[in-house]
């Protein structure tokens, strides 16, 4: 797999950028460089992005979101900077270097989905195969493969306009997958979408992400979009990233006004997760002997305690009638007498999610992340607390207005 790495980049369209990329060094202002008739499109961009992750590049429109995706895959030559893939410095690479690279390693899902009308979705699909010179067989083969992953098995013979936009961006899709790059650039991808099938399109992105943990870099002006595909959104402002981080630390702490701003109208409800709902609870090991148990079932006041090994592995439930059950047994420990936890939640799931899954429960909820550990337990008063919150926070133009 592939991780990107980006170090002190810059773009300057106009004239002396060099000169331009110096002066910002020395503290030039925007508006300095366009008075010299320039403009700095991308200015000491820093990031890397691990493999598998998804990336999302956050923006409005003229950040220079498209200028730094362009210059990732070498569409773009930077002005000063450079851009490591898979440890390989691509700035210093010839035409075609970067042409092999794109076809092998990086693979682009366009906004206006870029297909070709007098060939049929299936050749549109093998493109990119086709170009490095695959056979035909496997254009086929994979074509159809990664047709069928976006939902399109079926239609292989028909030609673009025969569909709608929501299928025409899945080819482009397709097209992308099939290529087997390990990593996908997604510049406005979804843009152009109305806004159904914009989160069909979303959802079933991170459904094929989690089967195939591509490395994927995405651009959007949709913070709402940002949050719920990023792992780690980076906010674009007049070229400059602004900040990076996960959803929940854009949201809870934004830094500076920009950002704060631009967060507040974010969906929270769709951003606050099972994990950062969770409370502590006291919990038993399951090394302790039943007498044990018991005495801390006692000092709890309790008759549940969950159950989890020296890392925090969530193992199951101890009841008191289980522990009394052991002490009677002459059992070492409570391992024995433990039930399984059915109902425990990922870390990750999605504050509305909760909701419907709490709406029918009085109980706690355990909540464990992706190794099964514990993390704490969610109470349906949480999620009902954090929901209205959220139902009485202001949007922009209620507060505008005040
Ligand atoms: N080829 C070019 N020549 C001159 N200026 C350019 C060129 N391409 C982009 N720019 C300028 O660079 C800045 C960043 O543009 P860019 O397209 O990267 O922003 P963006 O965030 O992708 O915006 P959008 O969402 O509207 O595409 C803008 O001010 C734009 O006008």
């Amino acid at each position: 797999m592939t991780s990107v790495r980006v170090e002190h980049l810059y773009k300057i369209f106009g004239p002396q950028p060099t000169e331009q990329v110096r002066r910002l060094q020395a503290g030039a202002s925007q508006k300095e460089i366009r008075a010299a008739g320039a403009t700095a499109a991308v200015v000491d961009a820093t990031f890397e992005v691990a493999e598998g992750e998804t990336f999302v590049v956050m923006g409005l429109s003229g950040s220079g979101k498209s200028t730094l995706i362009r210059m990732l895959n070498g569409l773009l030559t930077p002005t000063s900077g450079h851009v490591y893939v898979d440890g390989d410095d691509i700035t210093g690479m010839s035409r075609k270097q970067l042409r092999t690279m794109r076809q092998r390693t990086m693979s682009m899902v366009f906004q206006h989905f870029a297909l070709f009308p007098h060939r049929t979705v299936l050749e549109n699909a093998g493109y990119g195969l086709e170009v490095r010179g695959s056979d035909r067989s496997e254009i086929v083969e994979k074509a159809r493969e990664a047709l069928s992953m976006v939902g399109l098995a079926g239609w292989e013979e028909r030609y673009p306009q025969q569909l709608s936009g929501g299928m025409r961006q899945r080819v482009g899709l397709a097209r992308a997958l099939a290529a087997h790059t390990d990593v996908l650039l997604m510049d406005e991808a979804f843009s152009a979408l109305d806004p159904l099938i914009k989160r069909e399109m979303q959802d079933q992105l991170v459904r094929l992400q989690a089967k195939l943990g591509k490395t994927i870099i995405f651009i959007t002006h949709d913070l709402n979009e940002a949050m719920r595909l990023g792992d780690r959104i980076a906010m674009m402002r007049a070229g400059r990233i602004v900040q990076i981080g996960t959803a929940e630390q854009i949201l809870n702490e934004p830094a500076d006004d920009y950002v704060a701003e631009f967060v507040q109208d974010v969906d929270r409800s769709r951003v606050l997760t099972a994990a950062s709902l969770a409370e502590p609870r006291p919990t038993v090991s399951a090394q302790s002997r039943p007498d044990e148990a018991l005495t801390q079932l006692r000092r709890l006041d309790t008759d549940l305690l969950l159950v989890t090994d020296g890392d925090q592995l969530l193992l199951g439930e101890l009841s008191a009638a289980a522990a009394e059950k052991a002490y009677r047994d002459g059992s070492a420990d409570i391992r024995s007498v433990l039930t399984p936890v059915a109902d425990a939640v990922d870390g990750s799931t999605p504050m509305k999610d909760l909701f419907v899954r709490m709406s029918s429960r009085t109980a706690p909820v355990p909540v464990i992340d992706q190794q099964r550990r514990l993390l704490g337990v969610v109470t349906p008063a949480a999620v009902f607390q954090a929901l209205s919150r959220e139902a009485a926070a202001p949007t922009t133009e209620e507060a505008s207005d005040v």
